[in-house]
């Protein structure tokens, strides 16, 4: 049974007080309102003569931000809404069938706090019922194809060689659904605390509701949703393979006091065997390499064990040299 599996009746029977396993020593700071907000990037220029205008652009939002959002990027803002109102309806069924589904995220533990969500994986899950299984699906493809495709415009960016470009390596595609209902006290909880994505890319799709933040110079900037927009973050195999250019991007979900939210994470990586390294062309006398070789899977298992302890350690530091 998974540990949040009872949250959201928790929250339907009313509960007034947050229950202390969901409460985190360190509060959550407010939300300060951004300086300059993450871009929002047009892809539609990517498949024309345009296209090195839109890489450069995205290069930027990389080493700026590791982080942008993109319109324009080919999946039907239709599916998107067919796959939210499936979550939607997901996520309103009755505790018994959902739990049938409902997974530990092993993000959700930091110590003995546990995050204000309930999530649903898609790795192991193949009975999943046919109208949340169907928008999934279709929409996971398309998610995989545009990882794909954003993955070469930003190695593009880096000034990849023809050779390196065409060893491209993206392999996976995991997808989970996040369900984050609505809490008593927000001051008190995480969504999902702190922490940067293990994979390559991930590709995120959000509600209008809001809650992801990202740190940047030091404070946390509210992510607000564009609508028929997905959210981009860079993650740490693409620091490994930008040889740190493009920074593995910390970030959190926060709780809100009306409203639930849901979002559907693709995080898009290499495939377990194989090795990310920096690109060998940004590698040189003056640039020295900052990250070895490493095999995914012994990145990830790393990446789980000290990433959500109480230490929250980087898990870059099984790659730094
Ligand atoms: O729900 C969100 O907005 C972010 C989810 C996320 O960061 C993750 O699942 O890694
Ligand atoms: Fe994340």
């Amino acid at each position: 049974m998974a540990t949040t599996g009872s949250l959201k009746e928790l929250v339907d029977q009313g509960v007034k007080s947050v229950p202390s396993k969901y409460v985190f020593p360190s509060r959550p700071n407010s939300t300060f309102k951004p300086l300059a907000s993450p871009p929002v990037i047009d892809l539609a220029p990517l498949d024309t003569p345009e296209r090195p205008l839109a890489v450069a652009q995205i290069g930027n939002a990389c080493r700026d931000y590791g982080f942008f959002q993109v319109i324009n990027h080919g999946i039907p803002p239709s599916l998107l809404e067919r796959l939210l109102d499936a979550a939607d309806k997901f996520f309103s069924l009755p505790i018994e069938d959902r739990l049938l589904f409902l997974v530990d995220d092993p993000r959700d533990k930091r110590s003995a706090c546990v995050n204000w969500k309930e999530t649903i994986a898609f790795r192991s899950i193949s009975s999943a019922p046919a109208f949340c299984m169907e928008p999934a699906l279709e929409y996971k493809t398309e998610a995989h194809k545009l990882g794909e495709r954003l993955y070469g415009a930003i190695v593009e960016s880096l000034g990849a060689t023809v050779e390196e470009m065409s060893k491209q390596h993206v392999a996976s595609c995991n997808m989970m659904m996040h369900y984050y209902p609505p809490c008593p006290d927000p001051s008190l909880t995480f969504g999902l605390s702190e922490h940067t994505d293990a994979g390559f890319i991930t590709v995120l799709l959000q509600d209008q509701v809001g809650g992801l933040e990202i740190l940047k110079d030091g404070q946390w900037i509210a992510c607000d949703p564009v609508p028929n927009s997905l959210t981009i973050n860079i993650a740490d195999q693409m620091e490994i393979l930008s040889n740190g250019q493009f920074a593995s991007i910390l970030h959190r979900v926060v709780t809100n006091g009306d409203r639930p939210r849901l979002s559907v994470p693709c995080f898009i990586g290499p495939s377990l065997e194989a090795t990310t390294s920096p690109l060998a062309h940004l590698i040189g006398e003056r640039n020295p390499a900052l990250y070895k070789a490493v095999v995914y899977r012994d990145y990830l298992q790393h990446y789980m064990k000290v990433r959500f302890d109480d230490t929250a350690t980087d898990g870059l530091d099984f790659a730094r040299l």
